[in-house]
């Protein structure tokens, strides 16, 4: 697959976590590119999550850097949201509609009196929230509740609601592994296409090497909290990626 820009989102330099002393994420340091999809590989605790949650402001880190669309300050990041982050478990409002599920996406920057009346969302940004709607395909379910859409749509309208956020960074942690294979297919084409015709910087947690294969430019394994591997999906050895989930050596 082809990057067509170079341009650094996301730069990891050195990142250090540890819960109760015990050190999780081991010196990482990585980047995302505009344009570019990169798959975060590795196996059951070894990080991937703990990473990414980083990177969304989530959690603090006690080492190393974070810069996302060139700001490294935390609490400048957070107030931007340059980066949004969608779950495996999907975490939308079930009975409110689509379309108000999208649009809180915007909320962080709407004015306070705006956003303590979320039921009134501007028509600017209803105008905005069906846009990605019709861009995650899903323009015609706008009016029903959220709760009504299979695991695998719903996916898409959270995918939605961080385009509304305007994000330039997308973090999926495990956005498939709870879709059956066709929809698990959507899910990873419409994050193919986000990265490489509109330029976001996505990182995606995956489960299934495969899809990671056949989606992603580049590939990223940790292994126990330390990144062992970061090449080009056309060229990464398959053993090299099996390796990630072989319990015994400790890299
Ligand atoms: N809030 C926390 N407090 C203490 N330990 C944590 C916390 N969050 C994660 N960990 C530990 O950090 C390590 C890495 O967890 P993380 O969830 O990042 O792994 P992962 O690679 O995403 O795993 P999985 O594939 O199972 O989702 C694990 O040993 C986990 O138990």
């Amino acid at each position: 697959m082809q990057t067509p820009g170079k341009e650094e989102k996301l730069v990891v330099d050195k990142l250090h976590i540890a819960f109760n002393g015990r050190t999780v994420l081991d010196g990482l340091s990585f980047t995302v590119r505009a344009g570019e999809l990169v798959a975060f590989l590795g196996a059951n605790g070894s990080g991937k999550s703990t990473t990414l949650r980083a990177v969304a402001g989530l959690l603090d880190h006690d080492g190393g850097n974070i810069e996302v669309c060139g700001v490294a300050d935390a609490a400048e990041r957070n107030h931007r949201a340059d980066a949004a982050m969608v779950f495996q478990k999907i975490h939308l409002v079930p009975r409110r509609s689509v379309l108000d599920n999208v649009c809180a996406g915007a909320l962080a920057r709407m004015s306070t009196w705006q956003s303590m009346h979320p039921l009134f969302f501007p028509a600017s940004i209803r105008q905005e929230a069906m846009e990605a709607l019709e861009r995650v395909g899903l323009a015609d379910r706008a009016a029903e509740p959220a709760g009504k859409l299979s695991g695998g749509q719903q996916q898409r309208v959270a995918i939605a609601r961080a385009l509304c956020q305007r994000a330039e960074v997308l973090l999926a942690d495990e956005p498939v592994s709870a879709l059956d294979p066709q929809a698990a297919e959507q899910v990873m084409t419409l994050l193919s296409d986000l990265a490489h015709t509109e330029g976001l910087a996505v990182a995606a947690v995956l489960h299934q090497p495969d899809l990671a294969f056949r989606y992603a430019d580049r590939l990223i394994g940790l292994k126990h909290g330390k990144l062992v591997l970061d090449e080009p999906a056309s060229t990464a050895a398959s053993d090299a990626v099996l390796d990630l989930y072989n319990p015994q050596e400790k890299a």
